[in-house]
This record gives C-alpha cells, structure tokens and sequence, in this order.
C-alpha cells in the first residue's frame, strides 16, 4: 500500500515544465552525460525546459537538436513525471521515446552523448526516480510518475501504469 503522501498533490502545481527523451536503435538507448544545469554530472536523456508558446513535442525536438545535434524521428510521449522537489523548484517532466533519428550525436557545451546497451542501463549514475520509469517506457507502456524528493533521495512516490494521455497538454 502507498504510504499518505508528504505533499498535497490535488493543490501541487509545478513552477517548471520540461521534457526528455530516449531514443532506442539497434538495441542500444542514446543518454547523455549532462554537463551544466540541474543534474549536470548525471546521465539522463536529452531535454530541458519547455519555453513559452512551445508545445512539449516541440520543446523535446529543440533540446535534443542543441543537445546533440541530432534530430528525433516521430517522438512519441507515453510519460508524465511530477517531482516535487526540496531545494528547487517543483517540475512537471513529459517523457518521450523515438525509435529513429538524423545526424550523427556529437559532444555539445550542454552534454556528451553515450550508447548504452539496453541491459546495461547504468541506473546508478542516474537520478533516483529513473529506475521505476524507464523500463516502462523502454516496454512502450505509458505512465504517470509522481515523485518528493528530499535533496537527491526520493522519500516518497507513486507510479500509475497504463495511463490515458491528453494530447492537448499536462494537467497542471
Ligand atoms: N528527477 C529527475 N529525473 C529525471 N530527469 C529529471 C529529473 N529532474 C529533472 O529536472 N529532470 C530532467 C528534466 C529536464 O530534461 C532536465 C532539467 O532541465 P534543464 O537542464 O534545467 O533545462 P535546460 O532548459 O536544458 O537548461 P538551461 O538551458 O536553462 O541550462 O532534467
């Protein structure tokens, strides 16, 4: 049984809206090694903040492109991800998949890109949250994570498999 949440999520409203993507090829998952910013020395994939008048779609291809250098094919969001946060501001993070890009990934001022195999996920290296969503993702299921964090430890979480997704936009 989920434990009573530290935070009242029905008022949670995030002061951030940003995006991520993984993008799977051959049996091997494309992830950075972020270099500056919140969880810079982290891998994750690439993404960042949604501008404003972006959509996430749109958010997720740019910050892949300045990222790496490379364009994602046909992303597709099957996550939402809510992390409230102790020591920055809360986040509402849309989660997409690609299965194809063009360019070639080259190093950036903002992250090194890094091949993983899919069985080699280097989950350690990774925020705490990750480990709980992204073989659902890499299962092409959807989902909806919620996320407290304490510093770099989550204290308390929730995942929701199977989700329906508004394609207008998050909820909050
Ligand atoms: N807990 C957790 N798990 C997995 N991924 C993330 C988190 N918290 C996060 O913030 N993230 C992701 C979501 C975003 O993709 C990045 C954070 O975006 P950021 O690098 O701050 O945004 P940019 O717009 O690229 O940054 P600047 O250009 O403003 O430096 O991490």
């Amino acid at each position: 049984m989920t434990p009573p949440s530290p935070i009242d999520w029905a008022s949670w409203r995030a002061e951030i809206h940003a995006t991520l993507l993984f993008i799977v090829r051959d049996g091997e998952i494309l992830l950075i090694e972020k270099k500056r910013g919140l969880g810079a020395g982290k891998i994750n994939g690439p993404g960042g903040k949604i501008d404003p008048g972006e959509t996430p779609l749109e958010c997720v291809v740019r910050e892949t492109r300045e990222e790496l250098g490379i364009t994602a094919k046909r992303p597709r969001k099957l996550g939402e991800l809510h992390f409230a946060m102790s020591d920055v501001p809360d986040i509402l993070c849309h989660v997409f998949l690609a299965r194809d890009f063009s360019g070639q990934p080259v190093e950036t001022e903002e992250a090194k890109p890094l091949w993983y195999k899919l069985g080699d996920i280097p989950y350690e290296r990774m925020w705490k949250d990750d480990i709980h969503w992204l073989p659902v993702l890499l299962d092409e299921r959807s989902f909806h994570g919620r996320f407290v964090f304490e510093g770099e430890e989550v204290v308390w979480q929730d995942m929701q498999l199977d989700t329906y997704w508004d394609p207008e936009g998050p909820r909050h």
